[in-house]
């Protein structure tokens, strides 16, 4: 039997505060306590094993990281309301259903009593029970609210493939039924190869009157969607995609600047928010840096230059990091140039500026959002006015 040993010298404490003593202690062997759950899930509720992919690899740590995101939200009711909504809404194209969160909490609650041997308590049970009953009603609600107005999953059909390096692909689609969304936001992908392996991309375009998306894929080592979307899916072929999500969007009501910045496919959203600014008819100043290792590998140069030559609010510089750097100076791009400036793109921004009115995009792979974050606050902008998608769910998306 489990032993319970409560820990007299944290006296009382509230529910996230016991959540959070477990998650921390948990947090090491994640992956064990992880296996554990899910093997008593399938072996006690065999009906759910079909939800989910064939190979579990990459779902093991999603639950887990589920529940630090929403214990990390836990003291802003509004953003975990909104986290845990969208969460729901995109569960639905699992077939997930109300009947299936009180099987999941028990095998949770059971793997968490095997697990937290040292901060498990009646109290952290009781505390686990009352959060993870409030976080399935805001999941199931959203969903139930989803269910009047969205599809759980749009068909979409391939209508283009264009293989722009010999890696990256760029992939026109044309869902099924109209798809709304916002530039900047991303949405997931099943391919027919995979079943129930999902996984993100942004969109390349904003919204076009034709109805038509596009993506631009990497493949990338043992990525499964990616590789079968860049070698193996054609015109033709059908993929399904999930609900939009992301909050990377621009605010119409300023003419504020933006500056943006995208690392290798991290051009795909800034190029729809380039075309969004467009649109919009509203003159305010666009700055992009897109980065990429060498000028190879900028593979989508061509289209966002035709951008900056039709739109004089907006100005592109194309920038290189796989060159011997010669100090300060940055080697032969200069400002007003044409060639590549040299460099990591946060540290090409450095060279450039003020920045300090502008709002900032970051687009890319999770190392370059986190520095770029740094070197946005370090020339002035604040926080609230630097967008980029989570980079736990980048994190992810690039495994
Ligand atoms: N919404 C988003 O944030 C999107 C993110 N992505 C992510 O972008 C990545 C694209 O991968 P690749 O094309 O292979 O890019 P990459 O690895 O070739 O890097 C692209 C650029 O980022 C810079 N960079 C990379 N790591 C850096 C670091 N630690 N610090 C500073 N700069 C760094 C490189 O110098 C280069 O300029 C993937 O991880 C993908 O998941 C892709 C599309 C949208």
């Amino acid at each position: 039997m489990q032993l319970r040993t409560p820990l007299p010298e944290y006296g009382p404490a509230d529910d996230s505060t016991l959540i959070r003593r477990n998650l921390e202690e948990i947090e090491p062997v994640a992956d064990s306590a992880t296996a554990y759950f899910y093997a008593l899930l399938f072996v006690q509720h065999p009906q759910l094993r079909e939800l989910f992919p064939v190979s579990m690899d990459t779902q093991r740590d999603r639950i887990f990281r589920a529940l630090l995101t929403a214990a990390r939200l836990s003291d802003d009711p509004d953003v975990l309301t909104e986290y845990l909504s969208g969460l729901g809404r995109g569960h639905r194209k699992y077939g997930t259903q109300p009947e299936h969160y009180p099987a999941v909490g028990e095998c949770l609650i059971a793997a968490l009593t095997q697990y937290c041997t040292l901060t498990w308590s009646d109290e952290s049970e009781a505390a686990w029970v009352r959060v993870y009953t409030t976080i399935s009603q805001i999941m199931i609600d959203a969903a139930a609210e989803d269910e009047k107005r969205a599809p759980a999953w749009w068909n979409a059909e391939i209508v283009a493939h264009e293989m722009r390096t010999p890696g990256i692909a760029v992939l026109t689609v044309r869902p099924d039924q109209p798809y709304p969304f916002r530039a900047g936001q991303y949405t997931s992908i099943e391919t027919p190869w995979w079943p129930r392996v999902w996984r993100h991309y942004s969109f390349a375009s904003a919204p076009r009157s034709d109805g038509l998306l596009s993506f631009h894929v990497k493949a990338v080592p043992a990525g499964w969607v990616s590789n079968a979307l860049v070698h193996r899916a054609r015109p033709g072929d059908t993929v399904r995609l999930g609900p939009p999500s992301g909050s990377m969007t621009v605010d119409h009501s300023t003419d504020t600047g933006l500056l943006c910045l995208g690392g290798g496919t991290g051009i795909a959203p800034i190029k729809a928010l380039v075309e969004d600014v467009a649109e919009h008819g509203r003159s305010r100043p666009v700055e992009v840096f897109y980065g990429a290792r060498s000028d190879h590998d900028l593979y989508d140069l061509h289209t966002m230059l035709r951008l900056g030559d039709r739109h004089p609010w907006l100005s592109v510089r194309p920038v290189v990091s796989d060159v011997p750097l010669h100090g300060p100076g940055y080697g032969p791009g200069q400002p007003g140039g044409s060639a590549p400036l040299e460099g990591q793109l946060p540290d090409v921004i450095r060279q450039y500026g003020p920045w300090s009115a502008y709002d900032g995009y970051l687009s890319g792979p999770p190392g370059m959002i986190r520095s770029a974050v740094d070197a946005l606050r370090g020339a002035g902008i604040p926080a609230h006015r630097i967008r980029h998608d989570s980079i736990d769910e980048l994190v992810a998306a690039a495994q």
